[in-house]
């Protein structure tokens, strides 16, 4: 009774003026389609960043979430909740205990395994398979230049597919070629469903869902991509045994050959001392998960502001331009930074629209917030990245309007104030390898083709806003159609 006592005077603090119903709270709201879904976060979102301390809260039934969308909050938050809310065993299917659901006490080891994995000493080796990948899409793009709209994810979720899969297993998936399609078709599939049962309440208790057809077809997926992958770890692990494992070998092989996701994770685990078959594999389905669609949501929101917004789109040229002229050489990891502009472009798009736009963890202990409000044990947070990206106090009046330039000239007022890759010590791992990924294909592309609108702008030359959906991750309802045109 006292607990419940602590959830409702926190309700009470937190205090917002949306509607619940009886029972059910605040979860009429997620009743609708994806496109509503994401509507009911950016009602939350605006909700928090019109108080002064940025919170607000969403009952989900009797459960309690308090929404932060402020970054002082939210970095506390982050710190000190490091369990995620009990919601998301719910997307656990592919990954079992991998680490970005698992349990604190699995999760802290693992990710002590996965942190040197992707330090740039091994990073930058995956420069050549972005490359390579960049280029099979831009080709691929030949066919479609000058004709109708286009769907961009189309094209960058085959291209992150052929790329993630490469780094993590060395295996050449051929998604660009239209190849493999039942590991993609079990792949998407999956996702695809824990988006839909995550978002429709009466499909939550496992009771249900796991007596439905769908579970059964989800465990049948499940088993047709766990074996794939374990037998690429059999292969790898021969083929390491084999090879004449003396210290030499293992430091040419690091300095001058393409180190895998799979062979670091073995390594840095241990070798043969390390990592189960079963561990390697959730880690190896977590980095494929995790890394795929999400560069790929980065990439195409950023080619549709670009068609919208020509004056920046020519300014990343000029930038190309500089770096390039008119060579038709390869990039190279050396270029990367000096893609100043494009860096800030990409930036200024994960703001606006951050491919990841709300996290949850459950609070276990009390958090005493900055604003004094104490968050209680049996309650979950919800940072709202989407609305956190716009509140006014950290990013000034013109928080909603596209200006790349502000990552370039106005250092941030706060660390926690942009987050599209989460913050604290469950921050998003791969924020390098996207941001190399996403600049590698995004400069590949522009320096080819130009790319324009495929919606018509008013008398005012704007363009109709974008319907935004929320499947796991926050999508355009539209598919991100953009044309594209020859640049030479
Ligand atoms: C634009 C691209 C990306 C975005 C926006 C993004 C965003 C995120 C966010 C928000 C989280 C934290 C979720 C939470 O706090 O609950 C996360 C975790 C994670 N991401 Fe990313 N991510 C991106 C790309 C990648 C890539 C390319 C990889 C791998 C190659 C990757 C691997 C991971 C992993 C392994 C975790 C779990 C970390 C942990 O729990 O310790 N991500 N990502």
């Amino acid at each position: 009774r006292w607990v419940k006592r602590d959830v409702y005077t926190l309700g009470k603090q937190l205090n917002s003026g949306i509607w619940t119903l009886p029972f059910i709270g605040h979860s009429y709201l997620f009743f609708g389609d994806n496109e509503s879904r994401m509507k009911a976060f950016q009602t939350f979102g605006r909700d928090a960043i019109s108080k002064e301390n940025g919170l607000t809260l969403l009952w989900h039934g009797n459960y309690l979430y308090t929404i932060v969308a402020d970054p002082e909050a939210a970095e506390l938050v982050l710190k000190c909740c490091l369990e995620k809310d009990d919601i998301m065993k719910m997307a656990t299917l592919y990954v079992g205990n991998g680490s970005i659901f698992a349990p604190v006490p699995i999760w802290r080891p693992r990710r002590k395994v996965l942190v040197p994995s992707f330090s740039m000493k091994y990073l930058k080796h995956f420069m050549s398979i972005f490359v390579k990948e960049s280029n099979v899409m831009v080709d691929r793009m030949k066919n479609i230049t000058g004709t109708g709209p286009i769907s961009a994810f189309k094209y960058f979720t085959a291209y992150t597919m052929d790329a993630i899969t490469e780094s993590t297993l060395g295996y050449k998936m051929g998604a660009q070629e239209g190849r493999n399609q039942n590991f993609l078709r079990a792949f998407d599939e999956g996702l695809a469903e824990d988006a839909k049962r995550l978002c429709q309440p009466w499909l939550h208790s496992d009771l249900i869902y796991n007596n439905l057809p769908i579970y059964a077809r989800l465990l049948k997926n499940k088993d047709y991509l766990w074996d794939f992958v374990k037998e690429v770890i059999r292969t790898k692990r021969k083929e390491m045994t084999e090879k004449t494992d003396t210290e030499e070998h293992i430091e040419n092989s690091s300095k001058e050959n393409l180190q895998t996701f799979l062979e670091s994770l073995i390594k840095l685990s241990g070798g043969d001392e390390g990592y189960t078959e079963i561990e390697i594999v959730e880690e190896l389905m977590v980095i494929m998960i995790a890394g795929n669609d999400t560069s790929a949501v980065g990439a195409s929101f950023i080619s549709v502001l670009l068609s919208r917004h020509p004056e920046v789109q020519e300014k990343i040229y000029e930038e190309l331009q500089q770096v390039f002229a008119d060579s038709e050489r390869l990039i190279t990891f050396e270029d990367l930074p000096r893609l100043k502009y494009l860096d800030a472009v990409i930036r200024e798009t994960l703001r606006l629209y951050p491919p990841v736009p709300v996290i949850v963890r459950k609070v276990e202990k009390d958090v005493v917030l900055p604003c004094g409000i104490k968050l209680v044990p049996g309650t979950g947070v919800l940072v709202n990245i989407w609305a956190l990206h716009r509140n006014l106090r950290y990013w000034g009046e013109d928080a909603e309007v596209f200006r790349p330039e502000r990552f370039l000239d106005t250092p941030l007022t706060h660390p926690a104030a942009f987050m599209p890759f989460s913050h604290g010590p469950r921050n998003c791992v791969g924020y390098q390898y996207a941001m190399m990924s996403m600049k590698t294909v995004l400069s590949t592309v522009l320096r080819r083709y130009r790319i324009l609108p495929a919606t018509t702008p008013n008398s005012n030359s704007e363009h109709p806003p974008l319907r935004l959906k929320y499947d796991l991750m926050m999508k355009d309802e539209d598919d991100f159609q953009i044309k594209l045109e020859f640049r030479r």
